[in-house]
């Protein structure tokens, strides 16, 4: 097969325009001043600005939804759930209501977002007026959803939508507050933090390290042991980020001291917990047990509360309050039955008080037997009390916003961040707080602000091979990373049950649409992109690799628009080929990616794909495989594109559509 060549640039001068495109602000925007970030009132201000423009754009969006007129399109945004039937309730930790939710119809959920950790407000489905009662998701399956409330929600039929997120915002401010007119320790970590202190490093300490680590892992925990304040570990894709600090985490507790290992989402959190366990015995995950991998089920709060000898005393009490709440929840009638019921519940409400009180010593017991408490960054100031840590670890830092690290950060003697600022940035719903600069993380700040002086980075991958991961090397990483030996061969033709083909024998292949007709369309009701020429070819790519061997299981479909992923779903009947959004594989990895660019147009407009962190960790999902389907006619506009092109032309990896077009009735 042959591939049309393309016209070289030089390498030289496509590598010195990178740095120059990220300065141009083609990452995000950032706040007028540096002043911003060092005096302590203009920084909490700013974040409490960008909070408040959260909250209002939560506000609105939740607003939009409400005034949807047609049913079927308020659950399409994913997040509202309606004609939802309450099928079961409990008495979970802390005496709050566990009630279970399915469709009146008893069909399965739709596609939602509504996660475990989401919080939501349960209302009465057939009265608008009625502002319900909030609630956090604590289970999640095909047909029923569970929602932890503390009040009882009125009505016979409900909808459950996704709800600002108030809580997590008052904790934040919070503990921002208390920052900012902190005293002794915590100031002087502030201060680091805000760059008003130098960085303070003692001597490398000798370490017998648990995990067999390269030596770049081995250099980045003698610097984080070394660190007297805050230190940044930066893992590019694979490069054992979680494993480097899991051992940090280890050091620190034969040190003696006690750690809180924490991150952003609920599964980053599992991820590192499943290393921690296997090191040591101590190590307590506060959250919601239904979230937590199954395997680390008996280290939660929760089942370690459940297993105390005084576990029986509070089950007998639960199960007093279930009844008394079974009578209560069924329809009064007359002004007896209402006064009837509101003693009923009055009377389960004070037995709660009485259940929370006993487990809130127990969980103190708990607590206080850990040398590692794993939670996510939104801590339960309530559950933690004034516990302070000799170490606080935030993992996936890059994740966070500036006004996510407080809470954690308020509690560190020490502070350990580890994350990659050329993956995906924080959640940022105000436009307005985004051009402000609140998806830049702490992390970046730091790293962009002192260099090599706060942080280390990991540089040998296990994941991708060698021509899979020398672009986003090359592009992002100062060319720094090496693939471990085990990989950087490993192609998709040596799995064992794949044949040796054109579609299994090399790591990179891309094919360009242009000239093909193969146009972006805008999604009839809606504002995402797809584009169906693209998915054909994605189509067409996937029978080839199933006829090869390759499982459906192997393969991955990545597309950076949602309408796109809708579009590929509906033409797939295989659930077990995954398909979606960058965003939904953070994290992750797949034998073979398939990546469908979308946007072709005539202005050569490329949208969000601007932001090239997406594309970087499209592309270092695949270990043995990337296919590329893109426009060169419309991506070759922009730099970055224009030396990802030229990357797979280098590779002998480049291939007009054209060539295919027999095989695939063009
Ligand atoms: N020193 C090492 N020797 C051998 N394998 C390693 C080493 N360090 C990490 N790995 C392997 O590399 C893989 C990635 O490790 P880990 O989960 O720690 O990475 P990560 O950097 O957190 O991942 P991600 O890129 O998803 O953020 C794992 O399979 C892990 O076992």
């Amino acid at each position: 097969m042959s591939s049309r060549r393309r016209p070289k640039r030089s390498k030289d001068s496509s590598k010195r325009a990178l740095p120059d495109r990220f300065a141009e602000g083609l990452v995000d925007p950032q706040p007028a001043t540096d002043t911003d970030f060092q005096d302590p009132q203009r920084y909490f201000d700013l974040l409490r600005r960008w909070l408040d423009l959260e909250s209002e754009a939560e506000r609105q969006r939740m607003a939009r939804r409400r005034q949807m007129q047609r049913r079927a399109d308020v659950e399409r945004t994913g997040e509202t759930l309606l004609a939802m039937d309450m099928s079961d309730h409990q008495i979970g930790l802390a005496g709050r209501y566990l009630l279970e939710f399915v469709k009146a119809t008893s069909a399965p959920l739709p596609m939602n977002r509504l996660k475990v950790g989401s919080p939501v407000v349960i209302s009465d489905d057939a009265d608008e007026s009625d502002e319900g009662v909030a609630g956090v998701v604590s289970r999640r399956k095909s047909h029923t959803i569970q929602v932890a409330t503390e009040r009882w929600p009125e009505g016979d039929r409900f909808r459950i939508d996704l709800s600002p997120d108030e809580t997590t915002r008052r904790r934040q401010l919070a503990a921002m507050a208390k920052s900012q007119t902190a005293e002794g320790r915590a100031a002087k970590l502030r201060d680091v933090i805000l760059g008003n202190r130098p960085l303070r490093f003692g001597q490398e300490p000798q370490v017998e390290f648990l995990t067999d680590l390269n030596p770049p892992q081995r250099e980045a925990v003698r610097f984080a042991l070394s660190a007297q304040d805050v230190a940044v570990i930066h893992g590019p894709p694979g490069t054992g980020k979680t494993t480097t600090v899991a051992e940090i985490i280890y050091q620190t507790v034969r040190l003696g001291g006690r750690v809180l290992a924490c991150a952003p989402s609920n599964t980053a959190v599992d991820n590192l917990m499943e290393k921690l366990v296997d090191m040591h015995d101590a190590v307590i995950r506060v959250g919601h047990p239904a979230r937590v991998f199954e395997s680390l089920r008996g280290h939660t709060l929760d089942e370690r509360v459940e297993s105390d000898p005084s576990a029986a005393v509070i089950e007998d009490m639960r199960r007093e309050v279930d009844q008394l709440v079974n009578a209560a929840s069924k329809r009064p009638s007359g002004r007896e039955g209402y006064k009837r019921r509101g003693q009923l519940f009055a009377e389960a409400g004070q037995l709660r008080g009485q259940i929370r009180a006993l487990e809130r010593s127990i969980v103190r017991g708990v607590l206080d037997g850990a040398d590692v408490i794993c939670t996510t960054t939104t801590i339960d100031d309530d559950l933690l009390g004034k516990r302070d840590f000799d170490l606080v670890v935030i993992d996936e830092a890059c994740q966070c916003t500036e006004t996510g690290i407080w809470q954690a950060v308020d509690r560190a003697e020490r502070l350990v961040i580890a994350g990659d600022h050329f993956q995906l940035p924080p959640t940022v719903l105000s436009d307005q707080a985004a051009d402000d600069g609140m998806r830049r993380s702490t992390m970046q700040r730091l790293v962009e602000r002192d260099g090599e002086a706060i942080f280390r980075r990991l540089k040998v991958q296990y994941r991708m091979h060698q021509q899979i991961m020398r672009f986003s090397s090359d592009t992002f990483y100062d060319s720094d990373l090496v693939a471990d030996a085990s990989v950087k061969e490993r192609l998709l033709a040596d799995l064992p049950h794949v044949e040796n083909n054109r579609w299994t024998d090399s790591p990179l292949m891309l094919i360009d649409t242009a000239g093909a007709g193969m146009d972006e369309q805008l999604e009839p009701d809606g504002l995402s992109k797809l584009n169906p020429g693209e998915a054909n070819v994605i189509v067409f790519l996937v029978r080839q690799l199933i006829e090869s061997g390759v499982r459906p299981s192997e393969i991955a479909i990545i597309a950076p628009y949602a309408a796109q992923v809708r579009c590929l779903r509906s033409r797939l009947d295989d659930h077990r080929i995954e398909v979606d959004t960058v965003d939904g594989f953070q994290g992750r990895e797949k034998d073979v990616v398939l990546l469908t660019m979308v946007r072709s147009n005539e202005t050569g407009e490329i949208g969000f794909l601007k932001d090239t962190r997406r594309t970087n960790v499209a592309m270092t999902r695949a270990k043995r495989r990337l296919v590329v389907v893109g426009d060169s006619g419309t991506l070759g506009n922009d730099a970055f594109y224009a030396d990802m092109l030229q990357y797979f032309d280098d590779q002998s990896a480049y291939h007009s559509v054209w060539e295919f077009a027999g095989e695939m009735g063009l």
